[in-house]
C-alpha cells in the first residue's frame, strides 16, 4: 500500500489557495523534488507523496543496475502515481514528486475533472550530477542522469504550470514554488503557513 491522501482533517488557510488541485513536482532526477516538494506539502497543509515509492522492486532494480526504464516498464507506474492524484484532487489536494519528464507522461497524470499543476525544478546538469553524486541509499545512480536529461521536455505554454530555478537552496526553491502557485491559484489568496526556524 501506499500513502493515501487523507479525507477531511481541518483545511488549513493554505490548502484553500490549492483548493483540491495536485501539484507535481517533475523534472530529473536529484534536481531536488521530494526535499522541496515535502516543505511545500508541510507548508500548504496537504499530504504529500513520493512517485519512487509507487516503483516495482524490477523498476528499481533496472534503475539501480544502471539501465534505464522502458516506455513499457513506466506505463504501470505512471497509472498508480494518476491513482493517487485522482483521490487526491477528490480530497484536499496534494504535493507529489514525480518526473513526469516527458508531455505524454504528464498527459497521463492528469485524471479528468482533477486540477493538476506542474512544478518543474529547472537545475543545470552539472549541479544535478553534483546531487545525485553525493546521495547516499538512493537506488538511482548518477550514470542515468544523461539519460533523464535526453527525455526530459519542458513544459509546453499550453500545460498548467511554471518552470523555477532549483539551484538554490531548497527554502529560496519552495518559496519561489509557493510565489508560482500563489499567482495561478484558483482559490482565493491566502496565507501561506510560516517556515518552521
Ligand atoms: N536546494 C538544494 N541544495 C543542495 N542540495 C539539495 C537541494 N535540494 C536537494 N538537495 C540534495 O540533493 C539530493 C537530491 O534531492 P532529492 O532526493 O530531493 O531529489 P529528487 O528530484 O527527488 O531525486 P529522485 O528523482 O532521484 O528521487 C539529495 O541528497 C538532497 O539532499
Ligand atoms: O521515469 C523515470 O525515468 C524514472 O521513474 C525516474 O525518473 C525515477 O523515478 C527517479 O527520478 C529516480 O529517483
Amino acid at each position: 500500500m501506499f500513502p493515501q491522501p487523507t479525507r477531511g482533517g481541518p483545511r488549513t488557510m493554505a490548502s484553500e489557495v490549492l483548493d483540491n488541485r495536485v501539484v507535481v513536482v517533475m523534472g530529473v532526477s536529484a534536481c531536488g523534488k521530494t526535499t522541496v516538494g515535502r516543505r511545500l506539502a508541510d507548508r500548504l497543509g496537504v499530504p504529500f507523496l513520493d512517485a519512487d515509492d509507487l516503483h516495482s522492486a524490477a523498476n528499481r532494480a533496472k534503475m539501480a543496475s544502471g539501465r534505464p526504464l522502458s516506455e513499457a516498464d513506466r506505463r504501470p507506474w505512471l497509472a498508480a502515481v494518476a491513482e493517487w492524484i485522482h483521490t487526491a484532487a477528490d480530497r484536499s489536494g496534494g504535493v507529489l514528486a514525480c518526473s513526469a519528464l516527458r508531455r505524454e507522461y504528464r498527459e497521463l497524470l492528469r485524471p479528468p475533472g482533477a486540477d493538476v499543476w506542474f512544478l518543474h525544478l529547472a537545475l543545470d546538469p552539472a549541479v544535478a550530477l553534483q546531487r545525485i553524486s553525493a546521495r547516499k541509499g538512493h537506488f538511482m545512480p548518477p550514470e542515468l542522469l544523461d539519460s533523464q536529461y535526453r527525455l526530459l521536455e519542458p513544459l509546453g505554454s499550453d500545460e498548467p504550470g511554471a518552470a523555477v530555478d532549483a539551484s538554490g537552496s531548497t527554502e529560496q526553491t519552495a518559496e519561489a514554488a509557493l510565489q508560482a502557485l500563489a499567482r495561478s491559484s484558483p482559490g482565493p489568496a491566502a496565507p501561506i503557513r510560516p517556515a518552521r526556524p
